[in-house]
């Protein structure tokens, strides 16, 4: 395939991990998570960084340590939930690769988050309603991308097939 990178983009839950760490198994590319490479760097959780820093200092933080790895080559890169929301991110990874979203309707994400404590922004909890209004308010951002899978009632490694035959017939 000639594609630099591979930038997986969505909502919380939709998959972007799993997906992406058995995408890059497939094509014999690394796996890169960039809410982990944060963690990383930082040497403390997405959770902890947002109670003692704040957002928008995990936002800078975010866009700093994506523009290191998109610079990169040969990587399948799972990005966070809302890494997709600053223009500038999104240039990033228009430059160095394509920017494959995934989707799920709301009571899957709702099933795929509850149980998992680690995500700040559903620390009040994971509800149809929280979720329905984020995902709204997001949509444009989402919808930037060159190929977007439902992964609503798929498997993970349909979702991989799906996705690797997109991008081999449109690359
Ligand atoms: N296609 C799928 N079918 C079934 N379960 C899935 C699928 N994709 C992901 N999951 C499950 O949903 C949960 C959340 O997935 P994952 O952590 O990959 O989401 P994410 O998009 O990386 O979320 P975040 O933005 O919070 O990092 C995991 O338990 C995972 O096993
Ligand atoms: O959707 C979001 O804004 C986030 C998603 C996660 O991947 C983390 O990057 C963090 O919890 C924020
Ligand atoms: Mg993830």
């Amino acid at each position: 395939m000639n594609i630099r990178n591979i930038f997986l983009t969505g909502f919380m839950g939709c998959g972007k991990t799993t997906v992406g760490h058995v995408l890059a198994q497939r094509l014999g590319w690394e796996f890169v998570d960039l809410d982990h490479a944060i963690v990383e760097e930082v040497g403390m959780s997405v959770k902890e960084i947002f109670a003692a820093h704040g957002e928008p200092y995990f936002r800078e933080l975010e866009s700093r340590v994506l523009v290191r790895i998109a610079a990169g080559s040969g990587q399948v890169i799972s990005t966070g939930g809302g890494a997709v929301i600053d223009r500038g991110n999104r240039a990033v990874m228009r430059q160095y690769g394509r920017i494959v979203n995934l989707k799920a309707d709301v009571p899957t994400i709702v099933a795929r988050v509850s149980g998992n404590s680690e995500r700040p922004l559903l620390a009040d909890g994971a509800s149809v309603e929280k979720i329905r209004t984020m995902l709204k308010a997001r949509e444009e951002f989402y919808a930037d991308a060159d190929l977007r899978i439902d992964t609503t009632g798929k498997d993970v490694a349909g979702v991989v097939d799906e996705l690797i035959d997109s991008l081999k017939r449109y690359p």
